[in-house]
């Protein structure tokens, strides 16, 4: 279980996160919406220690992150949303040095590799160079290179995007195993119809505040004879409201 508890964050004069109090369970799949700007990056950026959050914590499995952050990191999973690739190594190379990093048996790597550069179509292209690749075969490189040492918790920044159907329809499958195992799938999307197929439960966002957490379905419920679009809008309001007013920090 993922517990936030009164988190914020704080980028000089903007609040990109304001008090955001929220649990994520085990063996569901939650996502992060909200406009440009409204703090889904940063909320996520959090979970995985890359920010710091400036008050409040971020307790996993009973374990508060800056007290326990080794032994979190090895749960957890991360795609970015705009990541930095050694674009000189290839494919295969990409991947050892992230199957380095955790405590991987060499056999289970060979496997999980093999049926993971399958699954994404990728075993041609694992002796090119990333620098040759295009943004959805490299955002299937991360995504492979991120799921290869088996974590229990994926944290995905809007992953589906740049991915052609067949690797999105793919992807979107393995989140649903995945969860289905009892394990924790957390992503980021823009995508109402991705965010309506998937999310067990999900959370919205708006000037870094949580404006709402429950279940799709409930949501829609909210105003029966809408489609979720129309509650979405309604609900986030225009996207120009989401900049930062910078006050009050
Ligand atoms: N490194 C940073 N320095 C300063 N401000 C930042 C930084 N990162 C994010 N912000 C600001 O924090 C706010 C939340 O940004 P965040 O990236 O979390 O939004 P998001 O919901 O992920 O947006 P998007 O859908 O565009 O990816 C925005 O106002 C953004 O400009």
């Amino acid at each position: 279980m993922i517990e936030f508890k009164g988190v914020s964050k704080n980028y000089g004069t903007t609040r990109a996160l304001d008090n955001l109090n929220l649990t994520i369970k085990e063996g569901e799949i939650f996502g992060f919406l909200g406009h440009n700007g409204a703090g889904k990056s940063t909320t996520i950026k959090s979970l995985v220690s890359i920010i710091n959050p400036t008050s409040g914590e971020i307790i996993v499995d009973q374990q508060e992150l800056t007290k326990y952050r080794l032994q979190i990191k090895e749960k957890i999973g991360y795609v970015p949303d705009n990541p930095d690739l050694f674009l000189q190594l290839t494919a295969a190379e990409y991947w050892d040095l992230m199957a380095a990093a955790f405590p991987l048996d060499e056999e289970e790597k060979e496997n999980r590799l093999k049926k993971l550069m399958e699954l994404f179509d990728m075993s041609k292209h694992q002796d090119e160079t990333i620098a040759s690749f295009s943004h959805g075969m490299r955002q299937k490189t991360i995504i492979i290179g991120t799921l290869l040492p088996n974590p229990a918790i994926w944290v995905l920044d809007e992953p589906i995007q740049g991915l052609d159907p067949q690797a999105s329809y793919d992807l979107k499958q393995m989140m649903r195993e995945h969860a289905n195992e009892g394990k924790t799938v957390i992503f980021s999307t823009h995508d109402l119809a991705t965010a309506q197929q998937l999310c067990d439960e999900l959370a919205i966002l708006k000037k870094g505040q949580l404006i709402y957490n429950g279940t799709v379905s409930d949501l829609l419920a909210q105003a029966p004879n809408e489609s979720l679009e129309t509650v979405y809008l309604k609900l986030t309001g225009k996207a120009s409201d989401t900049e930062m007013e910078g006050d009050d920090v």
